[in-house]
């Protein structure tokens, strides 16, 4: 079963009241992604494997550690997983990007598909599927199966705030896949928007209404 991780650490904590804040403005909400997103990266990343290295220090030799090159993929969904991007890629530079284009129709909230380009190696990627929302779950499911159809094997979904109803779907549809959330919040509305949430992420990131 995949398990879920919300990553408390009080400067994420700290800076998501700033996101969820409606007097905060479009510049100051894409920084404070931006900085979340690369602190949720450092949390993530905590058990990515090394490997020694003998090196000289200016005194002596020593064996020490590198990272021993484990391949990852980036997979935002768009529009708003994008606002999670560059933060991702300060601490995992040499990450691949694929990206999945998907919309909830704002009547039947179920997910749109209209973009999919992927790493040509994804089945050797360890993938992080980020979003900011998870609400219904709808959005990120999808994305997923599309992924598993091209050949992935290894997938994890990082997202901002989540809602119980979407943790559950991706639970139970994707056992093999952990959730990574700054927070998990009560519910969800009858407009499927996440209570307390932090409003529509894709139009607060890029100023849209
Ligand atoms: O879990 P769900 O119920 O599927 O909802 C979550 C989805 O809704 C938002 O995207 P949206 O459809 O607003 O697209 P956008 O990023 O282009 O604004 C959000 O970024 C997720 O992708
Ligand atoms: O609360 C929500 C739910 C879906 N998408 C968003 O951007 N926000
Ligand atoms: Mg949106």
């Amino acid at each position: 079963m995949g398990q879920v991780f919300v990553l408390d650490h009080p400067l994420i904590q700290h800076k998501l009241t700033y996101i969820r804040d409606k007097h905060t403005g479009t510049k100051e909400f894409r920084e404070l992604v931006d900085e979340v997103a690369m602190l949720m990266a450092f949390e993530i990343t905590r058990n990515l494997p090394l490997q020694p290295k003998t090196i000289e220090t200016p005194v002596v030799e020593t064996e020490s550690s590198v990272l021993a090159g484990k391949k990852i993929g980036l997979v935002p969904i768009l529009r708003a997983g994008l606002g999670m991007v560059d933060g991702m890629l300060k601490l995992i530079p040499a990450a691949k990007v694929g990206h999945v284009g998907l919309y909830r129709d704002p009547k039947t909230l179920q997910p749109v598909e209209y973009y999919i380009k992927l790493p040509s190696d994804i089945e050797e990627r360890e993938l992080i599927v980020i979003d900011p929302m998870l609400a219904t779950g709808g959005s990120a499911n999808d994305a997923i199966h599309s992924l598993k159809k091209r050949g992935a094997q290894n997938i994890r979904l990082m997202c901002l705030i989540a809602a119980p109803e979407g943790v559950e779907v991706i639970k139970k549809d994707h056992p093999d896949v952990d959730i990574y959330l700054g927070a998990l919040d009560e519910k969800l509305d009858e407009k499927g928007y996440i209570i307390p949430g932090l409003g529509d992420a894709g139009d607060r990131l890029f100023g849209t209404k």
